[in-house]
């Protein structure tokens, strides 16, 4: 055996893509920075977490959001050089302060593809953002976002009243300097569109395309932080952004297929993305 001096530990020689993820924490990790880092995880990255907000919730509302101390997030961020930064995801920002924090962090890494999920209203209803935050999240860190991820209502109140359509809206954020936006239409399907699937749209100034997935029964809470965390790992791995888009779509519908309900007597909470679900120790556990 290896005296002390001599000793090193067994270290992977290859580096691993770290993700810096600025979210809130979610205690039942449906959603939030767990969440976020078993996705990033489970699709090839390392997440380093930096919470942006404390939040009381369950599977369905949040009644209480607590933004965190803007300097801690700056130091955090800081003490992390060891990392080599691949991607950048954003979630929930609840205060201007923190905002100022997030848009200070993300200047540490200049050209590191940027992933932001705009988190404006629970699941429940409540409100996370007011205008005044909207408006400085468009005019602060929008121009910087290389890849925005909101529904359709999200895609509606960001782009403003001005427009009547989802392309149109798609276009406004894309001038204001963001560089692709993925629209998912679950609770608000596209008009006419076939109820049996939930359907994607990726609008970048180049190119648009549109993807058909099986609806699954029931809701789900943290499906959209799922998809953005994969995106911003399949992204930290080198991935190009179409092939990277779906296979995060593809990553979180099986993490939705293997969700779970905490409450089997199904009092209205929702069902919980299973993010690890290929992994053993999962393997022959909750499976029907
Ligand atoms: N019932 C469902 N069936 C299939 N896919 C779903 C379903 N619900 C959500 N998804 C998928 O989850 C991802 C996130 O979409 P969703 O529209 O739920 O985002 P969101 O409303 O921003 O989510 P969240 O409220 O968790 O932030 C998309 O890939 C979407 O297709
Ligand atoms: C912390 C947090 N981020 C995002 C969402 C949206 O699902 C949530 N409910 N909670």
């Amino acid at each position: 055996m290896a005296s002390d001096a001599t000793h090193s530990p067994r270290v992977a020689s290859r580096q691993l893509p770290a993700v810096v993820v600025l979210a809130g924490h979610d205690p039942t990790g449906g959603a939030g920075l767990v969440a976020d880092a078993e996705a990033i995880s489970a699709c090839g990255a390392w997440p380093l977490t930096i919470p942006t907000a404390l939040t009381v919730q369950n599977s369905t509302d949040v009644s209480a959001v607590t933004p965190c101390d803007p300097d801690t997030m700056r130091a955090m961020a800081a003490a992390l050089d060891e990392f080599s930064v691949a991607a950048i995801k954003v979630g929930l920002v609840a205060s201007l302060e923190t905002l100022d924090a997030v848009v200070d962090i993300v200047r540490r890494f200049p050209g590191v593809p940027l992933v932001m999920d705009p988190v404006l209203k629970a699941g429940g209803g409540r409100e996370l953002s007011s205008l005044e935050l909207r408006d400085a999240f468009r005019e602060r860190l929008l121009p910087r976002v290389d890849i925005l991820t909101p529904n359709r209502l999200e895609l509606a109140r960001l782009a403003g009243d001005d427009q009547d359509n989802d392309t149109d809206r798609a276009i406004a954020l894309l001038s204001l300097g963001c560089q692709a936006v993925l629209v998912t239409a679950t609770d608000d399907p596209l008009p006419g569109s076939d109820r049996r699937q939930v359907i994607h749209t990726l609008h970048t100034p180049d190119e648009g395309r549109q993807w058909h997935w099986p609806r699954l029964p029931g809701r789900f809470h943290g499906s959209g932080c799922t998809l953005a965390a994969a995106l911003a790992s399949r992204l930290a791995c080198g991935e190009r952004l179409l092939p990277a888009c779906e296979q995060a779509q593809a990553y979180t519908w099986e993490t939705l297929e293997h969700g779970w309900l905490p409450d089997l007597q199904h009092r209205g909470g929702q069902a919980l993305p299973r993010r690890l679900w290929r992994h053993p120790a999962w393997s022959d556990r909750y499976d029907d």
